[in-house]
């Protein structure tokens, strides 16, 4: 995409709205301080002052949510769905695993009035894992709305499939969810027509415009839908340098950052690094699976090359695993995500393709065999473990200068200890669920 167009783009509103910061102090001092806290999935503290009820969802929805064992909003579903409800472009950071993704697939599937054969409501996300996952979601919570149709575009599969799909009225889906390139194919080809769409969604919104080929594709797909829509984005994660680019695409956005920065570090989990020599991670390795007690365990390495190596060592070993990155056929990768997902396989060793956004219930192990280069990456992996309030436990390997690096940006930059890991271990009932 040449520049110019680019430039084209972002003059779309580029006045700068002045942004309402909700007041959260309190809720997120009677977080941090909660002191009956409980662990309970679905039970998060400091939430219990809004029921699902107050947020006047169609009654089918409230169906779902309940069918879901969702109790009470999370505090970013309480702020954020009153006003994505009024069709508000919003812009949104909040911790990981505290339901962002219900956030935009409630408030999207009460506004949609399904109308076969339009697509109302574009999600775009930087992994096919996760917009798999994001479409399992709309298919959980939209189980008493028949006619709302929600399908999953991304690369790696045929194409032809989906302009099938989109081709026929009783199939093309009123909810699409999609990777950037993908979607962007089928645009530029004219198999999806996007001119009657509301909302627009940007899910993991800095990873996604932060790269330079997706963000293009996101802008041309973004110029292929009406000017008048709701934009929706949201993340864990939002630098400074990466907020303009986002309100690029908005008008008036309700600025929502739930936490700060230095917020944003999980309660429940328990954060350690190991000091040690590259060449001695591989026995550590075996020796934190063979000791730890865990349910799931994911396993960050820096490279396909070193995923499939580690994949194949730990096998070996004896240990069944599974691995996860970009350099796998698309089939097998799904299959891998389902299995792990399914609890098939406990042990899941993972390049950054898994870094985000994916929801395992049962992780509560994540070890960074490889630190990550930089802190945001950081937190979005160590995230994974102890999704919505429960327990868990990172380990992160430090082997060179650059990681040491990393691991004082991270304990500046979210203002968290992370101590060394004791040699006598962990109490596993420290960060197991009880
Ligand atoms: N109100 C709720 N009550 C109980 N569980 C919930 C609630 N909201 C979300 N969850 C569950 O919490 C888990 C985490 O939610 P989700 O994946 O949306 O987090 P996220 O904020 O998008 O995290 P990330 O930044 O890591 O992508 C999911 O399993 C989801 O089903």
């Amino acid at each position: 995409m040449s520049h110019e167009g680019e430039e084209e783009l972002l003059d779309y509103s580029d006045s700068e709205d002045v942004a309402v910061a909700p007041s959260t102090a309190t809720a997120n001092e009677e977080l941090k301080d909660g002191k009956d806290e409980s662990n309970k999935k679905g039970s998060y503290i400091g939430v219990h002052a809004t029921s699902f009820n107050d947020f006047m969802l169609k009654a089918e929805l409230l169906r779902a949510i309940a069918d879901c064992g969702f109790e009470h909003p999370s505090e970013v579903q309480q702020v954020c769905i009153p006003q994505s409800l009024t069709g508000t472009d919003v812009l949104c950071q909040a911790k990981s695993g505290l339901g962002k993704t219900a956030v935009f697939v409630l408030s999207t599937l009460n506004r949609l009035d399904p109308t076969p054969g339009e697509v109302s409501v574009v999600v775009i996300c930087h992994t096919r894992e996760l917009a798999y996952q994001i479409r399992n979601e709309y298919a959980r919570f939209s189980k008493y709305m028949p006619n709302v149709i929600t399908e999953v575009f991304y690369g790696g599969t045929p194409i032809n499939k989906n302009v099938e799909i989109l081709k026929n009225k009783e199939t093309c889906p009123n909810i699409v969810v999609a990777t950037p390139g993908r979607l962007n194919a089928l645009v530029r080809e004219k198999h999806i027509r996007l001119n009657e769409v509301k909302t627009f969604v940007v899910d993991e919104c800095d990873k996604v415009l932060e790269s330079i080929h997706m963000r293009s594709d996101v802008q041309e797909i973004f110029r292929a839908t009406p000017h008048e829509k709701q934009v929706m984005m949201f993340s864990a994660t939002l630098s400074a340098e990466i907020r303009p680019v986002c309100r690029k695409f908005m008008k008036s956005p309700l600025e929502l950052f739930i936490d700060d920065e230095s917020k944003l570090t999980l309660h429940g989990l328990q954060q350690y690094y190991i000091k040690l020599e590259e060449r001695e991670k591989n026995a550590k390795l075996s020796d934190l699976l063979d000791n730890l007690a865990f349910n799931q365990v994911i396993i960050f390495v820096k490279s396909t090359r070193r995923c499939n190596e580690l994949n194949r060592l730990l096998a070996k070993c004896g240990f069944p695993t599974i691995a996860v990155h970009s350099d796998l056929p698309q089939e097998k990768r799904t299959e891998n995500y389902k299995l792990f997902k399914d609890f098939k396989c406990r042990i899941c060793v993972a390049t950054d393709v898994f870094g985000r956004g994916i929801d395992v219930e049962r992780i509560n192990l994540a070890i960074n065999y490889d630190m990550p280069s930089d802190a945001d990456q950081y937190l979005h992996r160590v995230g994974r473990a102890g999704r919505f309030g429960t327990k868990g436990l990172s380990i992160s390997f430090i082997s060179s200068e650059e990681d040491n690096e990393v691991l004082e940006k991270i304990q500046s930059r979210f203002d968290v200890k992370v101590a060394e890991f004791p040699e006598e271990g962990v109490d596993a009932s420290t960060y197991m669920q009880s």
